[in-house]
């Protein structure tokens, strides 16, 4: 039996509400464990798409399937995890508060999640007795990305919310997300316009454009080489013996660059090093003494917030 697919597309259209087309004839397959890296100009079409995948836009024609199930029918959706990472979720107003840290991660369900939170806590160096409003932009989004990647996901749709991470967290972000999707057999979507570290990270890469797919390349499509002067792509015909038939087959071979980016992970590491993991200090209170006094203090039983909390938090 054929696995059902963890995205599947066909002849997708959108339009947005003034009338300019947005996306048109979108095709995508992606089997579960998958990691997709959406590659394209601002402009191209990249969130619309992971808006769509997330339920938050309704297509004008074609299908849209996540494992499955329609992204927009709430009955049929089924209880698959869409967690979506995007603009307006790294915007968030309230992780700019003065906030402990400790009281937003048990809002989004810290204590329905502990061994994942403190996984996540510990590979994203969090501070636990931070404030918020104290935070510098990267702390800031460390500590939204454990509250986003708490509740274990079976899709994940990143819409670039690495930039303010350094080099060294992100990664460990990118390792962690591949070992989840290699465990767990869950899905990404990764759309970014950073591309330090991702040369072995994707399964498949998407190149779009103008609202259309304009070229996809697999790992086994693309080489590393030494020497060569820029990427050079190239489309052959191949026999394809299984189906009897020649296919047409894509490949590129890239261009490896002189970068910064391992000297700075090997400097940041050894900073690590001098100062050693958050959690290994036992001088800092633990993450539930902090609750118990925090989170008593912050939300009170007949508070609006407590309530809302109580169903964010599982
Ligand atoms: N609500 C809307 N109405 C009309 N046009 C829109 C709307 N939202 C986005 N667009 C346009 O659609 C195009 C695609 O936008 P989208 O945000 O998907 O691009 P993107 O590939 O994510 O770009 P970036 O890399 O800048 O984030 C842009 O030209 C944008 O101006």
């Amino acid at each position: 039996m054929t696995e059902v697919p963890s995205i599947y597309t066909k002849n997708l259209f959108y339009r947005y509400p003034n009338s300019r087309i947005g996306l048109f004839d979108i095709n995508i397959t992606l089997k579960r464990g998958s990691r997709m890296l959406l590659v394209g100009p601002n402009g191209a079409g990249k969130s619309t798409l992971l808006k769509i995948l997330a339920g938050q836009r309704l297509i004008n024609d074609g299908i849209v399937l996540l494992n499955g199930k329609d992204p927009f029918d709430m009955v049929d959706r089924g209880s698959q995890i869409v967690t979506y990472l995007g603009t307006e979720w790294a915007n968030n107003e309230i992780t700019k508060r003065d906030i402990p840290v400790t009281v937003l991660v048990e809002s989004v369900g810290g204590n329905f999640y502990k061994q994942r939170r403190e996984m996540l806590i510990n590979m994203l160096d969090i501070d636990i007795t931070w404030r918020m409003n104290q935070c510098s932009d990267g702390e800031r989004r460390r500590v939204q990305l454990c509250m986003g990647l708490l509740k274990p996901w079976d899709l994940l749709l990143l819409d670039e919310v690495t930039v303010d991470l350094d080099v060294l967290v992100r990664y460990r972000l990118l390792e962690f997300l591949k070992k989840e999707t290699e465990q767990r057999n869950c899905t990404i979507v990764y759309a970014t316009h950073i591309f330090d570290g991702l040369g072995e990270w994707p399964t498949q890469v998407v190149h779009l454009n103008g609202g259309i797919i304009v070229k996809k390349y697999r790992p086994e499509d693309i080489d590393f080489i030494n020497g060569a002067e820029r990427p050079v792509e190239e489309t052959e015909l191949k026999e394809d013996a299984k189906m009897e038939r020649q296919e047409r087959r894509s490949h590129v071979v890239i261009n490896k660059i002189k970068s910064f980016y391992p000297l700075a992970l090997k400097w940041l590491n050894e900073d690590l090093h001098v100062r050693g993991e958050r959690t290994d200090d036992n001088t800092k209170p633990k993450y539930e003494e902090l609750t118990q006094r925090l989170v008593k203090f912050y939300y009170d039983d007949q508070d609006r917030i407590s309530k809302y909390f109580e169903r964010t938090q599982q």
